[in-house]
């Protein structure tokens, strides 16, 4: 048996033209344009990358986007004083601050310094806590694109078993917080959980974010159960998830790396930033998103 392939890619497109559509609206009912800030720290090759796809994706969908850059060894004040403009600037609906930052600069006063209400990475603790009480707020982009995958496989996911394998603020316990309030039975599992195999083989749903390439077996999975690889690790063989990729022949449906769950991060920050745009404004905004 082989596993059907989840197109995150494919999903992620659609989901970034529902959101320009939706953008056209808040334009035409607000008059200015839904805006994103990205604050680059330092010049890490690969933020790089990740900040310039962002800033086209947002310019692609019909916002606006500031990018700020800022040297390796700026002050932390220097950071949080940004942070303290973007969020007093009304033409700023989402504030991103690219982790990880810089070992002088500490991240949780960073992340605790952003208005919760322009927090489109959901990273701050009043957004966490409003996803861990079931209040309207901001969810991470990296979880809320995988349960979107995961729903388009199974629209109901009420009564699943579900496993995720690792603990992160940033997927792993948003990620389990989404399947609780989907009514999956949750699992969360990390480094010393005791025989991981045994809990990811009762599964129906794996969700694998340890940065561990190939790290999630085939013999662990129980016969069509539906895998979410998180995983982006470069490797000399290129970018590999966590899941090892024989694990295709025996779920029944798994999302690739990359192609997978990378592409609907952007396009649910995406999202995000629209969503907040939308509140901002007083316009009401399709379920559909
Ligand atoms: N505040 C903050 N928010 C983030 O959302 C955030 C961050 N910091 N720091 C870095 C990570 C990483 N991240 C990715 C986004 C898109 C792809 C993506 O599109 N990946 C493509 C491949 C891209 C490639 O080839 O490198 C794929 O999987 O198909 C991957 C990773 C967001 N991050």
């Amino acid at each position: 048996m082989s596993a059907r392939i989840i197109d995150g890619k494919d999903f992620a497109s659609k989901l970034r033209a529902r959101v320009a559509a939706e953008v056209a609206r808040v334009v035409a009912a607000s008059g200015r344009k839904p805006g994103l800030a990205v604050v680059l720290v330092g010049e890490d090759p690969a933020s790089s990358v990740y900040v310039r796809s962002k800033g086209k994706a947002t310019l692609a969908a019909g916002m606006e986007s500031f990018e700020h850059r800022l040297s390796a060894d700026v002050a932390e004040d220097e950071l949080i004083a940004l942070v303290d403009r973007l969020n007093a600037d009304p033409a700023v609906d989402g504030i991103l601050v690219q982790l990880p930052l810089p070992r002088h600069i500490d991240e949780r006063r960073v992340i605790t310094r952003i208005d919760p209400d322009k927090d489109v990475d959901g990273f701050h603790p009043v957004n966490a806590g409003r996803l861990a009480t079931g209040l309207p707020g901001f969810v991470p982009c990296t979880p809320l694109g995988c349960l979107m995958l995961l729903k388009d496989v199974h629209p109901n996911l009420s009564g699943l078993d579900a496993v995720v394998i690792g603990r992160s603020n940033i997927v792993g316990k948003p990620m389990g917080q989404l399947l609780l309030a989907e009514s999956c039975t949750v699992t969360m599992t990390h480094s010393r959980t005791r025989d991981l195999f045994a809990h990811v083989a009762r599964a129906d749903i794996v969700v694998a974010a340890v940065g561990i390439p190939g790290f999630v077996k085939a013999d662990w999975i129980k016969p069509g159960a539906s895998v979410i690889d998180v995983g982006i690790n470069r490797t000399d063989a290129g970018l590999v998830g966590d899941v090892d990729p024989t694990v295709a022949d025996v779920a029944g449906a798994i999302t690739p790396v990359p192609g997978g769950v990378g592409p609907m991060t952007i396009a649910v920050l995406m999202r995000n930033t629209l969503v907040s745009a939308a509140r901002r404004e007083g316009v009401s905004l399709d379920d559909a998103l």
